[in-house]
């Protein structure tokens, strides 16, 4: 498994999943029955009975994304949509009070350009795998959920939230003196709507889990304790639906978006690239990694 995993990684990141689909059509084994998975940073759990996977995040201190934490994820999810007897996904974590602080910072900072474009690559791979998935899934947010945390819960198509006002939910980007990119805003702008996007993007706006079921932003709130049981719940409600009557339609409602960045992909590497490697916004990172780290003291 993992030589499987090491080759798969290097395989994601020279690009070659989603060029030759090597890993969908010779690499990957398939989950079968109750099946258990452990990488460095995410366990999954399939139970074969009922078709539904746990995907959980356990890469501490904070679950951020980094270039590793994403291809694992990737791979991860990729084996789980292989798997016919898989119908559907929960996403949560194991971390007590974070669900996933975003990309991980300092992948966007003292890089070279190839990093950084690779980097990119895998969010971008990212957040396809998982807006594409004909999986069911259902978040379930037990923590904090800043940025691409944010980001990957919006890609689910249910999100369930533990209702304690120490959490929070939102594209914070501009708070870091970065600008969230278009797929980032029309994600958000699908769930929530334009104008409530406008305001949120703009304002960096961090929502109270209330504040979130309020916008949209957010389906539904659990206690801390019962987030995960009402995430199973709502997962049995959306199997009862034919799968494919059920992901053909979810195709359908999300391929506008899905192709905006397929076709722009390469564009969207190169402004990101080109963004990340000014010097303001390297100082502007810096600056804000810093603030992280002095918070504690
Ligand atoms: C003209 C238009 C051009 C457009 C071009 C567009 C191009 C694209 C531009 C770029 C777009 C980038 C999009 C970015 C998306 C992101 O996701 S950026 C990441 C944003 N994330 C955050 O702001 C979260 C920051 N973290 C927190 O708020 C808190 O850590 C927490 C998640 C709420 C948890 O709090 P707590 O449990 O108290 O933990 P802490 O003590 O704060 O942190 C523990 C350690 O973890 C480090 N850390 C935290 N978050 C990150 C992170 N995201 N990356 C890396 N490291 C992180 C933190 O520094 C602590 O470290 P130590 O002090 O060393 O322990």
């Amino acid at each position: 498994m993992a030589a499987l995993l090491k080759r798969s990684a290097s395989l994601l990141r020279a690009g070659a999943l989603q060029k030759h689909g090597v890993l969908t059509k010779q690499a990957l084994c398939l989950f079968s029955t109750n099946m258990r998975m452990f990488t460095n940073k995410i366990s999954v759990e399939m139970d074969g009975t009922t078709g539904v996977a746990v995907l959980t995040m356990k890469s501490p201190p904070v679950n951020s994304l980094s270039l590793d934490f994403l291809t694992e994820f990737t791979i991860s999810l990729e084996k789980l949509e292989m798997d016919k007897a898989c119908r559907g996904v929960i996403l949560t974590s194991a971390l007590p009070r974070v669900f996933s602080a975003g990309l991980d910072i300092t992948e966007m900072c003292g890089k070279s350009a190839e990093h950084y474009a690779a980097f990119w690559r895998a969010v971008q791979e990212f957040w396809l795998k998982l807006y594409t998935s004909n999986m069911v899934t259902v978040a379930a947010i037990n923590g904090s959920c800043p940025a691409g945390g944010c980001l990957m819960a919006l890609v689910c198509d249910y999100r369930v939230m533990a209702d304690d006002p120490k959490f929070s939910i939102g594209l914070n980007e501009t708070k870091l003196g970065i600008v969230a990119p278009f797929w980032f805003k029309d994600t958000m702008t699908n769930t929530i709507g334009n104008r409530e996007t406008e305001k949120a993007l703009q304002l960096g706006y961090m929502y109270s889990p209330a504040d979130a079921l309020k916008v949209g932003l957010v389906d539904q709130l659990a206690s801390a304790d019962k987030v995960e049981t009402v995430a199973s719940t709502v997962m049995s409600e959306w199997l009862a639906i034919p799968d494919h009557a059920r992901h053909l339609t979810k195709s359908m409602m999300r391929k506008p978006t899905r192709d905006r960045l397929v076709t722009h992909r390469d564009a969207d590497i190169t402004s990101f690239v080109n963004f990340v490697t000014k010097d303001s916004i390297q100082k502007s990172l810096q600056m804000y990694l810093e603030s992280l780290k002095q918070r504690k003291r």
